[in-house]
C-alpha cells in the first residue's frame, strides 16, 4: 500500500463501489491539496454522492484506498470512521437534516457540543455562523417554523460551525431557489477560505459546477461566476473523465468553437 503524495490532503485511488452488483464507481482516483474547493461534476447517476460518501469515510469501498491526513480511511473500523467523521469532518447533504426538537442555533451548535466545547462557546459560535449565513433572526426557530431555504442554511451553519478539516457538501444549494443558490455557495466557499477549510461538493447544478477559479481541471469553463471553486473534476458513469488538454486561446477562437 503505498502512501498518498504529501501535498494531498485527501487522496483516493482506484476507487470501486457496487449497489447489489451494480457498479456506482469504477476505479476513481484524485487527489485534493489542503484548502482546495473542489467540484464534482456529472449528471444524475454518474457517482457524485457515492464517491463523496467513499471520501468521508460514511462508505466503505470495494475496492481502491482511501486517505486523508496520512491517515488509511479504508482500513478503519466503523467507530474510527465515525470519530473521524464527528471530529475533522464536516456533511452537508441535499436535504437538512436537522433535529426537529431544536432550535435553529442548537442546531447549528450540536457538533461543537458533541466535541465538548462549552455551552456559552458554542452558542456563540452557531450565532456567528448563522448571522453570516443571512438566518441569524430566526436562530430561536424550530426546524418546522423556517422554511426549506432556511433550514439548509442551519445545516451550512452547522458543517461549518466546528471548523471541519474537511467539508464536503452534497449538492449543498439544492433546495434553495435559484436566485439563492449562487450567493449561498459565495457563502460557503468564502467562509472556508478564510477558515482554512478544504471543500469537496457536488453539483450538477451549473451553477456549482462552472465556477471554477482557475488552475487544472477536467473541463474548461470561462464562466463570469468562475471565482468560487478552484477546480472542477467531472465524473461519466462513475468513472472520471479524461483532463481536457487545450484551453480556449486569449483571441477568443476556441470560445466561438465552444458556442458552435
Ligand atoms: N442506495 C442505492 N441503492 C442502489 N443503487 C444506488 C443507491 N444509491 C445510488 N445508486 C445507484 O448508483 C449510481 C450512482 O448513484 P449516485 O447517487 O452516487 O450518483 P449521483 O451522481 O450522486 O446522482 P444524483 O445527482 O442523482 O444524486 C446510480 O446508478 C444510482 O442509481
Amino acid at each position: 500500500m503505498a502512501a498518498p503524495p504529501d501535498d494531498d490532503v485527501l487522496w483516493a485511488r482506484g476507487l470501486h463501489y457496487t449497489y447489489d452488483g451494480s457498479p456506482a464507481l469504477q476505479g476513481v482516483t484524485l487527489g485534493v491539496r489542503e484548502r482546495e474547493i473542489v467540484s464534482i461534476a456529472g449528471s444524475r447517476g454518474s457517482g457524485k454522492t457515492t464517491l463523496l460518501g467513499c471520501l468521508s469515510g460514511r462508505l466503505l469501498p470495494a475496492g481502491g484506498e482511501v486517505w486523508f491526513d496520512g491517515v488509511p480511511v479504508h482500513t478503519l473500523g466503523l467507530g474510527a470512521r465515525e470519530r473521524l467523521r464527528r471530529d475533522r469532518f464536516g456533511w452537508i447533504g441535499s436535504e437538512p437534516e436537522l433535529v426537529p426538537g431544536l432550535t435553529a442555533w442548537e442546531n447549528a451548535a450540536l457538533p461543537l457540543l458533541l466535541r465538548g466545547a462549552g455551552h456559552r462557546a458554542a452558542r456563540t459560535a452557531a450565532h456567528e455562523w448563522l448571522d453570516r449565513l443571512d438566518i441569524g433572526d430566526c436562530a430561536d426557530r424550530r426546524p418546522a417554523h423556517l422554511l426549506q431555504s432556511q433550514r439548509q442554511r442551519v445545516a451550512i451553519s452547522r458543517a461549518l460551525a466546528h471548523s471541519p478539516a474537511v467539508l464536503f457538501a452534497d449538492e449543498p444549494t439544492a433546495p434553495l431557489h435559484q436566485a439563492d443558490r449562487l450567493q449561498a455557495l459565495r457563502t460557503l466557499t468564502a467562509a472556508a477560505r478564510s477558515h482554512g477549510i478544504t471543500v469537496v461538493l457536488t453539483s450538477h447544478d451549473p451553477t456549482a459546477a462552472s465556477a471554477v477559479v482557475g488552475g487544472p481541471a477536467d473541463r474548461f469553463d470561462d464562466s463570469p461566476a468562475a471565482t468560487l471553486v478552484d477546480r472542477t473534476i467531472t465524473l461519466i458513469d462513475g468513472r472520471r473523465t479524461p483532463p481536457v488538454a487545450t484551453a480556449p486561446d486569449p483571441e477568443g477562437s476556441a470560445a466561438c468553437s465552444l458556442s458552435a
